[in-house]
């Protein structure tokens, strides 16, 4: 097991991580998600003992990397598929850092054939793909058959059945009872993947829950209804009945209604009632893309200023929210999608803000998460930043410590 308590990292005046405290147990896949620049590469360097905490302290099977005996036979890791010898072929690659860590020499050909290199081993790895590098970056991380293994983007770079190895071979070294714990960008890929999720934002803890948990608690189920395209008439009419009965309706993209805040049968009721026809009452929950993209809106530090769909979309009247794409129709948004009720929290756990740790205040919904609570000896990373000291060099990210 991972165990993170109070994990802070300061570059200067750069806080990367505040006051993270998460566990990552074995038997499971554990995705780790987070907006560019939130901290995850941070937390993962720290957790191999790339980086030293400014404080707080992050463990594996209650010991610190670098206090671990035999480190590199308990742990593996993919953070830099780049951080290779390029001159090096793939074999030699793996074969110095198995000489390294007292692996027996077979073992190289046994992972070069997990994971589908044996036949480049002889190969520089200079010449190799993205999605190649990849593999040897994994390969290598194998290589002690570790009980704990991190991924930093393993999917980076790969073709669409290179992906589903990767799923598929991190769902069976969990299933094996290890611990594995993977960053990644791709919601469609980690929903797959993933049974439990921890999120960061601005290097804040956001959620530790299962996948399941998270879409539920991030995404207000809806409905949608569509009435006949040829009777515009009749589609008003049912959005006053809808409105008038408590529902929250919006329009899609598609001529379609979304309805919140009405079950199905309800919404069925009341179109019989106002003699309305309807082609289309489909139940839906947010992907785990719109769940992630909701409760991260307002910790992301990087977005651009530029919407390039501008000028090509009808200004909604005012008080109206953008239609949501429906997950398998048309192009995802960047935006996420609206409250369930007006005045509700949209995000909000049980008896917990995203944001909020234990004792501390709620996060607004929408604003970035409410900074916590300074604790004695920590000030607020958030709150008053101090005259920037030089930054720190940045260390690369690399598997020294292997
Ligand atoms: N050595 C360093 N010196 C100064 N700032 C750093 C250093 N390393 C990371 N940072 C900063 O810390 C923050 C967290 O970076 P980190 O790379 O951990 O984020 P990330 O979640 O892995 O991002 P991404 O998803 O883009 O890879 C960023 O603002 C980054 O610029």
């Amino acid at each position: 097991m991972i165990e993170a308590v109070g994990l802070t990292k300061r570059y200067g005046a750069k806080t990367a991580v505040y006051n993270l405290s998460f566990q990552v147990r074995p038997g499971a896949v554990t995705g780790f998600l987070g907006p560019n620049g939130s901290g995850k590469s941070t937390t993962m360097r720290m957790i191999l003992g790339l980086d030293n905490p400014t404080s707080g302290q992050v463990t594996i099977g209650g010991y610190p990397y670098r206090k671990l005996p035999n480190a590199s036979r308990q742990v593996g890791a993919l953070l830099d598929a780049k951080a290779v010898h390029g001159g090096r072929t793939a074999r030699n690659h793996l074969l110095s850092l198995a000489q390294l860590s007292g692996i027996p020499a077979r073992r190289v050909d046994e992972v070069l054939g997990v994971v589908g290199l044996q036949d480049v081993a002889g190969k520089r790895s200079k010449g190799f793909s993205l999605g190649m590098g990849q593999r040897l970056g994994i390969a290598a991380a194998l290589l002690g058959d570790p009980q704990v293994l991190l991924f930093d983007e393993p999917v980076n770079g790969l073709d669409p059945e290179g992906i589903l190895w990767v799923r598929n071979l991190m769902k069976s070294l969990a299933a094996e009872g290890r611990t594995v714990f993977v960053s990644s960008h791709l919601m469609s890929e980690m929903a797959l993947t993933a049974d439990h999720l921890i999120v960061i934002g601005r290097g804040q803890l956001l959620a530790d829950m299962s996948v399941t948990d998270f879409i539920s608690a991030n995404s207000a189920d809806f409905a949608r209804v569509r009435t006949p395209g040829s009777e515009p008439e009749q589609r008003e009419k049912l959005t006053t009945a809808l409105t008038e009965a408590g529902g929250q309706v919006l329009p899609e993209q598609d001529g379609a209604l979304r309805v919140m805040g009405l079950p199905l049968p309800r919404i069925s009721d009341i179109a019989h009632e106002t003699d309305v026809r309807l082609w289309e009452l489909s139940p839906h929950q947010a992907s785990l893309e719109e769940a992630y993209m909701r409760m991260t809106q307002g910790a992301v530090d990087y977005r651009s200023t530029t919407d390039q769909r501008a000028g090509l979309q009808q200004p909604l009247p005012p008080g109206v929210q953008p239609p949501m794409p429906v997950p398998g129709q048309g192009q995802p948004d960047w935006y996420a999608p609206p409250p369930p009720q007006q005045g509700g929290q949209p995000f909000a756990m049980p008896g917990q803000m995203p944001g909020q740790m234990p004792g501390q205040p709620p996060a607004s919904p929408y604003g970035a998460p409410a900074a916590p609570a300074a604790p004695t000896g920590q000030p607020n990373p958030y709150a008053q930043p101090a005259a920037a000291p030089a930054a720190q060099p940045a260390p690369t990210k690399s598997e020294d410590a292997r």
